[in-house]
């Protein structure tokens, strides 16, 4: 008999703040294995409150979190996840290789109960993981020296070296010129091909499409749509054009603008809840 394999991450009715302050609201959320989920939304919908609470690294409010099946209290097995942080790049001040950089991740990659890797073994994952990201020929560079775009792909083989499951990736694209993003979205299909799990916040749904097998928006901390790509496009051009930021200054949100503040209708839109505030 087939069961079901155990979904990665479940988010039941969680709400997730700062300061005891909520930002993301009574939010449920589940990944199976093998899901590319893109996470939409304006600038300060709370996508990257929402990635961290799940990650615990900011304040649960309510709610419960499982990842691999494992309540979020009792989850140690930090090697599963790889994250990649938003607006993240290294700073200049740091002085390494980038092959140093990448064998930090790898530092995670050894469960208590492995042997640890020889030197060789460690040398080629690095550099598979460097290959991966296109920067194979500069595993000796000072990564000071590279730009932003390819210090995110260092971050990106990094996350990747400890070999998880799961990879938690915060605008990616961000900040990336176009011919990078492709190569970043060559990347992340290689990764999508092996079979890895990503929950990737992103603006540029455009660079990502073919990768990814979900879209889920957010607007003022809660979940407005959660369906298929192509569900997604025939329900966003059902609703209403509203476009606003909250963050004035801010980048574009053309998301926002797509998705508009007005509820849909339709089975994707449940929650049918937009306060701002
Ligand atoms: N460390 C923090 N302390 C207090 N409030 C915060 C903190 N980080 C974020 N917030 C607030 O939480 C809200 C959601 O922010 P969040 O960064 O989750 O949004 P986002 O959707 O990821 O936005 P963006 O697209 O700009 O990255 C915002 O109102 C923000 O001001």
């Amino acid at each position: 008999m087939n069961r079901p394999a155990t979904p990665v991450v479940e988010v039941d009715h969680a709400s997730f703040g700062y300061a005891d302050a909520p930002v993301v609201r009574d939010v449920s959320l589940t990944i199976a294995p093998g899901e590319v989920v893109a996470l939409l939304g304006a600038n300060g919908s709370g996508k990257s409150t929402l990635v961290r609470g799940v990650l615990g690294l900011n304040e649960q409010l309510g709610g419960d979190v499982r990842l691999f099946g494992v309540p979020r209290e009792d989850f140690h097995d930090f090697p599963r996840l790889g994250y990649v942080p938003q607006r993240h790049t290294l700073s200049a001040s740091v002085r390494a290789t980038v092959e140093e950089i990448v064998a930090v991740g790898l530092l995670s990659q050894r469960r208590w109960w492995q042997p640890r890797l020889g030197r060789a073994g460690s040398t080629d994952t690095i550099h598979r993981c460097l290959e991966v990201v296109g920067l194979a020929d500069r595993a000796d560079t000072d990564v000071s020296t590279l730009s932003g775009g390819q210090q995110r792909r260092v971050l990106i083989a990094r996350a990747m070296a400890s070999h998880p499951d799961i990879l938690v990736m915060d605008e990616p694209t961000a900040g990336v010129d176009a011919a990078n993003q492709d190569v970043l979205a060559g990347v992340l299909a290689r990764l999508a091909g092996e079979g890895t799990t990503m929950l990737i916040v992103t603006h540029e749904l455009e660079a990502l499409s073919g990768i990814v097998t979900r879209i889920v928006a957010m607007s003022s901390g809660r979940i407005v749509f959660d369906g298929t790509p192509a569900e997604f496009e025939y329900h966003h051009s059902r609703l209403a054009v509203v476009g606003h930021a909250h963050h004035s200054g801010d980048e574009a949100d053309h998301t926002e603008s797509r998705l508009a503040a007005a509820p849909a209708a339709g089975p994707f839109d449940p929650q049918g809840d937009d306060h701002h505030g």
